[in-house]
């Protein structure tokens, strides 16, 4: 198979972790900010995490580098358009990109402009580029809840015109889902669509919980359903599709390597999965890396790569139309 020409789609891209290295030089210097090198190797060596960190939340410290060049309209309309382009280079025909606006407000940017930017960078490039794609708001677990409504409100107005779901993402402790009931609750009268990071470095319980407790319709990895029966039932039974992202899996120790990675079992066993990057950059990956991997390591056919897209098609965000001509790649 020719992984780089495959139409491919990714449900599970953050976009501080898909930052080019290059881009980082470039944009420090627009915006006076001191850099810990000017060597790009340098650079990319403190922004892409180890095989060997100890855990996801060693995993989590390699964020902050992208994120302080993360705080002007400017620099984050460029990196979400050179995401998509990024990503639209080696045919990645969908990409949802998630992002913590909460994570942009150093320097006075209201949430409008945040999640104004990032759309904006979104549609210049699906203008010039063969992609479509969406915006997940993804809240920071570890962050104060006092301002999560006000992202939802300002996501809001950007409904079904770039953003699409909402999102719990960082460091995962086990119950962690009773305390953000209320604040999914509140995103699904709004209309938000819910994907939840669950069972990555917690519990099956935790991937339970967002189903059966925020009404997840997807799970952001999800791994750990296996070893936790009801879980794997209620995935399973309500047809909830699993993120999975093996490079970042392995990087978090969510699993030991790609042999011990349950996806083909789960695949196999009717588990709906798909197959996506996490973080470009702090992954060290692509679309193309991600695909090959898998099917190189499970001895996929083309049939099944070809089942696993069209599982991230109809379990997309994407609207109606989108989802058709997304089909129409399929074999
Ligand atoms: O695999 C992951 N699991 C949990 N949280 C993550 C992962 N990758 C990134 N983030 C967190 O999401 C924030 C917004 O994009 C990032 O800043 C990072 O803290
Ligand atoms: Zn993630």
């Amino acid at each position: 198979m020719n992984y780089f020409d495959l139409p491919k789609i990714d449900l599970h891209c953050h976009l501080d972790g898909s930052v080019r290295p290059q881009t980082i030089i470039e944009l420090a210097h627009q915006q006076n900010l001191p850099l810990p090198s000017e060597d790009i190797s340098e650079i990319k060596t403190l922004m892409v995490a180890p095989e060997t960190c100890q855990n996801l939340d060693e995993y989590l410290m390699r964020f902050e580098l992208p994120l302080s060049v993360m705080q002007t309209e400017e620099g984050l309309e460029r990196i979400s358009f050179e995401v998509f382009e990024d990503a639209a280079k080696e045919n990645v025909k969908y990409l949802e990109v998630r992002f913590g606006p909460m994570l942009h407000l150093q320097n006075g940017l209201t949430f409008d402009q945040i999640i104004g930017s990032v759309v904006k960078g979104m549609k210049r490039a699906e203008e010039q580029y063969d992609i479509h794609g969406n915006y997940i708001l993804s809240i920071l677990r570890t962050m104060p809840k006092d301002r999560i409504n006000e992202v939802i409100d300002a996501g809001a107005k950007y409904l079904n015109n770039g953003v699409v779901a909402f999102d719990l993402a960082g460091s995962e402790v086990s119950g962690f889902c009773h305390e953000f009931i209320p604040y999914a609750q509140y995103a699904i009268e709004k209309g938000y669509r819910v994907t939840i990071h669950a069972g990555e470095q917690g519990d099956g319980q935790n991937v339970h919980d967002a189903v059966s407790l925020l009404g997840a319709e997807r799970v952001g990895h999800g791994i750990h359903i296996k070893g936790h029966p009801e879980a794997y039932e209620l995935v399973k039974s309500e047809s909830v599709a699993l993120e999975t992202c093996p490079s970042s899996n392995i990087q978090t120790k969510a699993v030991d390597n790609l042999s011990s990675h349950p996806i083909k079992s789960f695949h196999k066993d009717g588990v709906l999965i798909t197959i996506n990057t996490d973080n470009r950059t702090v992954s060290n990956t692509t679309m193309t890396d991600e695909v090959r991997k898998v099917v190189d390591e499970f001895d996929l056919t083309r049939e099944d790569y070809f089942a696993i897209y069209k599982v991230s098609v109809e379990h997309s965000f994407a609207a109606d139309a989108v989802k058709q001509h997304l089909m129409q790649y399929a074999e």
